[in-house]
């Protein structure tokens, strides 16, 4: 179950393309996409979401080309983007079984899929509150439930951990690690510390360009031994970007 990229170009506005003829291969899950802000980490998501079309170029996820079916494309992936948006008038659970229903789960299906997708991120004290009054952090959440609820092959996560609590990552973590056994998981982040126990492949991208696409061990490669544990993940990244940066041409 692979994503591929090819030769893909992609702009909001014609003069500044994000990406110009990219190219990436994702055999190995779950994969972590790091990178600068405006590095274009939540664009590539969209695309391979299928939520953004690329100008020139082509998109498959799992051996299906993004765009040919929609529905199917919905059915079989699951997208956490980087702004939640309560429903109005919905409680939690009625919010994140409409999620389940559009993605093509039968009413009573999507019903009982909720429950479990939000025990599953910790917020079933919350299944009856208004969606609107969650916290931040909790909006979130319900993110990550509505992006699991139908059971995806794929799930795509644009920045799970933003705005979470210490502790409320660690059970964001845990579920990610929970969900990566059956689905194949793309995330994109700034949060580092727990590289190494979640992520099997690292795509670093910095100015549309990809800098780094490898093994989590090859991620690490060049870091020395006197590096904290704690530290290792953000001294592998900042010497990616610096090596990326000097070989330039200025
Ligand atoms: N809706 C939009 N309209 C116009 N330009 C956009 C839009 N969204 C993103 N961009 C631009 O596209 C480029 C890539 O942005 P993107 O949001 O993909 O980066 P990112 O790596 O996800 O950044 P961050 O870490 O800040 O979330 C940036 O130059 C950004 O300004």
């Amino acid at each position: 179950m692979a994503i591929q990229i090819r030769d893909v170009t992609f702009g909001y506005s014609l003069k500044h393309p994000v990406f110009e003829r990219l190219s990436i291969d994702l055999e190995s899950f779950p994969a972590v996409v790091l990178g600068p802000n405006g590095a274009g980490k939540s664009t590539l998501l969209g695309l391979i979401v299928g939520h953004l079309k690329p100008k020139l170029g082509s998109i498959s996820v799992g051996g299906h080309a993004r765009g040919k079916d929609p529905r199917r494309s919905r059915r079989t992936t699951g997208w956490l983007p980087q702004d939640v948006k309560p429903l109005s008038g919905f409680t939690a659970r009625q919010q994140v079984a409409y999620a389940g229903w559009l993605k093509g789960l039968k009413y009573s299906a999507a019903w009982t899929s909720a429950a479990e997708a939000l025990e599953s991120v910790s917020l079933s004290d919350h299944a009856a509150q208004s969606a609107s009054k969650l916290s931040g952090g909790q909006r979130r959440r319900l993110g990550v439930a509505q992006a699991l609820v139908h059971d995806p092959s794929f799930l795509i996560l644009d920045e799970p951990y933003a705005g979470l609590d210490p502790e409320q990552r660690s059970s964001v973590r845990d579920t990610l690690l929970a969900v990566s056994a059956k689905t194949s998981l793309v995330v994109s982040t700034h949060q580092t510390e727990d590289l190494e126990d979640v992520y099997a492949h690292v795509l670093v991208i910095e100015g549309g360009r990809v800098i780094f696409s490898g093994s989590t061990a090859k991620f690490y490669e060049g870091v020395p031994e006197s590096v904290a544990p704690a530290g290792r993940a953000e001294a592998a990244y900042r010497q990616i970007l610096e090596r990326s940066r000097s070989s330039e041409p200025s």
